[in-house]
């Protein structure tokens, strides 16, 4: 089995970099579709009035082991230090085994809004007597997902009282398999809608899937151990560090955001949907009432650091621009998962690495050192500064302490790198 731990890759140059990981995954064809990238026209097919493409960087974060297997994971994102810190935070977890993970099954809701209803009691209970006629009406328009051993798998029935009066929300639990589902799901939503007003003597409107998909969870599980993380003190900082998040909004926001910059980067890369499971993730941390983090620190009987994260995770390997997009298909080859649940679960471990590294910069030396060594060669580029001269310039500020565009250009003129 090939390493994920790749000592020095960051000091590669980018060519270098993608020939190591063609070589880790022994998949020759991930260079070409990388290399080859998304075209204008394949653009031109997928959204509409296009008129170029928004390139974003495409890293990879090295020294995960997730379920005992090596995972190289690729990540689209243009924030400085959110690839390393993945890296750090993964090769933190590896003395304890890496990341363990679990998940509910790849199943998805859609809402079915009845309303103008004289017994909406009577009206829920109707349709859940009905259950399976209706499910039954939802699997016809899906043949092939109910083949793949998915589709339509049962009702929920809920009575919402709102400004416009009573409504009767239906439901329709879909196992998605290897499929985000939007679409799919979004169908056999419309499909039943005639049936449900049948039933209810109601008007449906609303027809659509919720993207607060907490039947489809991913979770993962890593433990820090004391000694790879800098000591029983810097367990404690952590612990307390986190638990701030649990009780305060506030801090929760900024807590889920860092573990959002390794989530979405990795949904990225796979071509999936970002906002369907951005939105999941924030509805889900706010399931209680009380918007809170999606992650948790405990101390175990050994003084280690036990982290754990639980978010909602509709992605798919399949629609969307997931076969579409050739770097996504790379991304997909790269990780070697073979269902969308894995890949669920690997961006559940994903995004306990990066809220591990965040917490411990965090609890310990502060953000900035890390975060802002690495932005300062955004700062070089902004200054003027090209090829060598970026890294030159970046290091001397990040030296100095002084990470900043006049500073930069300061530089820039000193060391006679300037236009
Ligand atoms: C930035 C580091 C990793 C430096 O960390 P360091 O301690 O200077 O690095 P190190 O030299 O000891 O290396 C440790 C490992 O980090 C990785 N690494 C180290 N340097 C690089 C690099 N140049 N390029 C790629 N990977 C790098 C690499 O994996 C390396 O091990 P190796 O595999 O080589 O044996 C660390 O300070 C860190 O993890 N900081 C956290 C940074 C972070 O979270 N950034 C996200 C942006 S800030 C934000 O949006 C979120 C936040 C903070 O608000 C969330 C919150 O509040 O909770
Ligand atoms: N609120 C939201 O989040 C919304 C999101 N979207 C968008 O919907 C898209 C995702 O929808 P999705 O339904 O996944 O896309 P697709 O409709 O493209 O793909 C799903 C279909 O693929 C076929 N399929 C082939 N192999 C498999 C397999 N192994 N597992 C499951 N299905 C398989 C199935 O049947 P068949 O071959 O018969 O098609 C299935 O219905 C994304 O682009 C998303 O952005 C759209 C609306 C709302």
């Amino acid at each position: 089995m090939m390493s994920s731990r790749l000592p020095g890759f960051y000091k590669l140059p980018p060519d270098e970099r993608l020939g190591k990981i063609v070589e880790a995954c022994g998949d020759a064809e991930i260079k070409e579709m990388i290399k080859s990238g998304l075209s204008l026209d394949q653009a031109d097919k997928m959204v509409e009035n296009v008129i170029g493409l928004f390139q974003v960087p495409l890293g990879v974060a090295t020294n995960f082991i997730i379920d005992g297997r090596e995972v190289l994971v690729p990540m689209a994102t243009e924030e400085p230090s959110v690839i390393a810190a993945a890296s750090n935070g993964a090769r933190m977890a590896r003395d304890g085994g890496g990341f363990f993970t679990s998940s509910t099954g790849p199943v998805m809701r859609a809402q079915i809004q009845a309303v103008d209803l004289k017994d909406p009691y009577g009206a829920r209970c109707r349709i859940l007597e009905h259950s399976s006629e209706i499910t039954k009406i939802a699997n016809e328009v899906d043949p092939m997902l109910v083949r793949l051993g998915g589709g339509a798998v049962g009702l929920e029935v809920h009575v919402i009282d709102s400004r416009a009066g009573p409504m009767v929300v239906t439901h329709l639990l879909v196992d998605c398999r290897d499929a985000m589902g939007a679409n799919a799901v979004n169908t056999m939503a419309e499909a039943v809608a005639p049936e449900i007003e049948r039933l209810t003597g109601g008007k449906v409107h609303l027809r659509i899937i919720s993207n607060l998909a907490d039947t489809r969870l991913a979770r993962a599980r890593a433990v820090f151990k004391a000694d790879a993380i800098g000591g029983a003190e810097v367990v404690s900082a952590i612990f307390k560090t986190a638990a701030l998040a649990e009780v305060d909004p506030y801090r929760a926001a900024t807590h889920n955001k860092g573990i959002m910059n390794g989530v979405t980067a990795l949904v990225l890369a796979t071509g999936n949907d970002t906002r369907a499971v951005e939105a999941g993730a924030h509805a889900y941390a706010a399931r209680s009432g009380r918007y809170a983090s999606l992650s948790r620190y405990e101390i175990d009987e050994n003084g280690d650091l036990v982290g754990t994260i639980e978010l909602p995770m509709a992605v798919g390997l399949v629609g969307g621009a997931t076969r579409v997009h050739p770097v996504a298909r790379a991304a997909v080859r790269m990780l070697g998962v073979r269902s969308a649940d894995e890949l669920s679960r690997v961006i559940a471990a994903v995004g306990l690495a990066q809220n591990f590294a965040a917490l411990r910069a965090l609890a310990t030396e502060g953000i900035q050192r890390g975060h802002m060594s690495l932005h300062a060669r955004n700062v070089a580029l902004q200054a003027g500064a090209r090829g060598e001269m970026v890294e030159i310039i970046a290091e001397r500020m990040a030296s100095e302490r002084r990470i900043n565009l006049e500073r930069a250009s300061e530089l820039l003129r000193e060391l006679g790198g300037s236009s």
